[in-house]
């Protein structure tokens, strides 16, 4: 493959983050969906608005463990003058009444039992004496009580036909609970992007290999696969390829016909080995932008190839951290049909003094804490763009508008939220 010449890799128009998000967002479109077992769901969005195919419970339910008894009986019941009933069955939870409670009868029946047809209420066991009499079990029980004590009616909780969740609702831990008692086994979700993750960089080891002169290990593709996981994707870990153009071109394509979206880090800049900016040159690639104005990545780039987004992150650990968070982030949302795509953001005080200037907007590494009912945001430290230790902590991004002074502790700035 042709190198790109040399001149060219200068001429760059940078882009607002703005303008470069909207140039990816336009070229996306929400996977489909698909039928997956309720184990699986968690975490997705529902492609599918689900209706209640019985009521819930399911049949009258006791709330104690006690007797099962008609309020009637018991209307002129005192300490001193008890009602007493004649216990007909024993009734463990899961088993069926075999018969139903007449006047003067009463059933033994435990929390999650199914109330006998007749009864009316149920009289928790502390308020209950039992004994037995030729042979025959009786209960005294010296108060009376509502109908419907302890007594859960069929549907009480939900009614047959109701919408139970509707279409888009994301499956945490409650809507897990309800799907599972009304016995959606498989619930139709968004598709899980498939994320392809390739690292260029003839510098770089793998993870489990001793350092070597001049080598670090590769700490990109690792983090992306963990911020994939984080945005309901699957990271599909491509390896790295060396400085070399078509080694990278090879994974490139290959990495775009077999996944949904590809991120690559590294190698977008002016330098002799950035082998991305030569991809992204290619006849194959549509490229969106390869300069935003922003710190850090600024010479984050994207293309869209085999109809899919390519987006190369810069090498450098925080520079990719927030490349990832402005740009792959709302593609991934899009994806998922979720519908807002942009970070959240908010406002905050600045917990400490911040006095760089910059002809760009920066995005700094930041911590939220709440002070007082007041929230706050503090740098977690040196926002260079070759940083990883200020990645550890982070929750949330300053944004610094490009000013001509630095900012005071104690100003009012927006931060996105990212977890
Ligand atoms: N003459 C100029 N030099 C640079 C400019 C510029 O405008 N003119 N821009 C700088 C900026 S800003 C950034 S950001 C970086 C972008 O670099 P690349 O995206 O081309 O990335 P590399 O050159 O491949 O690597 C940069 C840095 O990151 C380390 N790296 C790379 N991959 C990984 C990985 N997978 N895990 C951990 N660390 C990685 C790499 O070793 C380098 O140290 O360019 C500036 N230069
Ligand atoms: O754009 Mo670079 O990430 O500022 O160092
Ligand atoms: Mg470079």
């Amino acid at each position: 493959m042709q190198s790109v010449d040399s001149l060219d890799r200068f001429r760059r128009t940078a882009l607002q983050p703005e303008e470069a998000q909207k140039l990816i967002l336009e070229r996306i479109r929400p996977l489909p969906v698909e039928r997956t077992p309720l184990a699986d769901a968690w975490g997705r969005r529902l492609g599918e608005a689900l209706v209640a195919p019985h009521p819930f419970p399911p049949f009258r339910r006791s709330g104690m463990d006690g007797y099962a008894v008609r309020v009637a009986d018991l209307d002129r019941a005192t300490v001193a003058d008890p009602a007493e009933l004649r216990v007909m069955e024993s009734l463990p939870s899961g088993v069926e009444p075999q018969v139903a409670v007449r006047p003067g009868q009463a059933t033994r029946i435990m929390t999650g039992g199914m109330v006998p047809e007749g009864a009316d209420a149920v009289v928790m066991l502390e308020m209950t004496s039992a004994h037995t009499r030729d042979g025959e079990s009786y209960v005294q029980i010296g108060k009376s009580i509502p109908k419907g004590t302890n007594l859960a009616d069929i549907g009480c909780e939900i009614e047959q036909g109701v919408l139970l969740l509707p279409e888009g609702k994301v499956v945490g831990a409650g809507e897990t609970a309800l799907l599972a008692s009304c016995g959606h086994a498989e619930v139709l979700v968004s598709k899980k992007p498939r994320v392809a993750i390739l690292s260029t960089g003839s510098e770089l080891l793998e993870v489990d290999e001793p350092l070597a002169p001049a080598k670090i290990r590769n700490s990109n593709a690792p983090m992306l696969a963990a911020l994939v996981r984080e945005f309901g994707a699957e990271p599909v870990m491509l390896g790295k390829v060396p400085d070399d153009v078509d080694a990278a071109q090879a994974l490139v394509r290959h990495g775009l016909q077999t996944c949904d979206m590809l991120l690559t880090s590294g190698g977008v800049s002016v330098g002799d080995y950035d082998v991305m900016v030569d991809v992204l040159a290619s006849p194959e690639a549509e490229l969106l932008f390869n300069k935003i104005a922003m710190r850090p990545g600024s010479p984050t780039s994207a293309a869209i190839m085999n109809g899919k987004l390519l987006l190369a992150l810069s090498g450098n650990p925080g520079a990719c951290f927030v490349g990832f968070h402005l740009f792959a982030a709302p593609a991934l949302r899009a994806m998922l049909r979720e519908p807002v795509q942009a970070t959240p953001s908010f406002a905050a005080y600045l917990a400490e003094d911040f006095l760089k200037v910059n002809a760009y907007r920066r995005y700094i590494r930041a911590r939220t804490e709440l002070r007082d009912g007041t929230v706050w945001v503090t740098p977690t430290g040196d926002d260079k763009s070759s940083l990883m230790t200020t990645i550890v902590d982070a929750d949330c991004l300053i944004v610094i508008p490009p000013l001509k002074e630095g900012l005071e502790k104690g100003r009012l700035v927006t931060a996105l939220r990212l977890k």
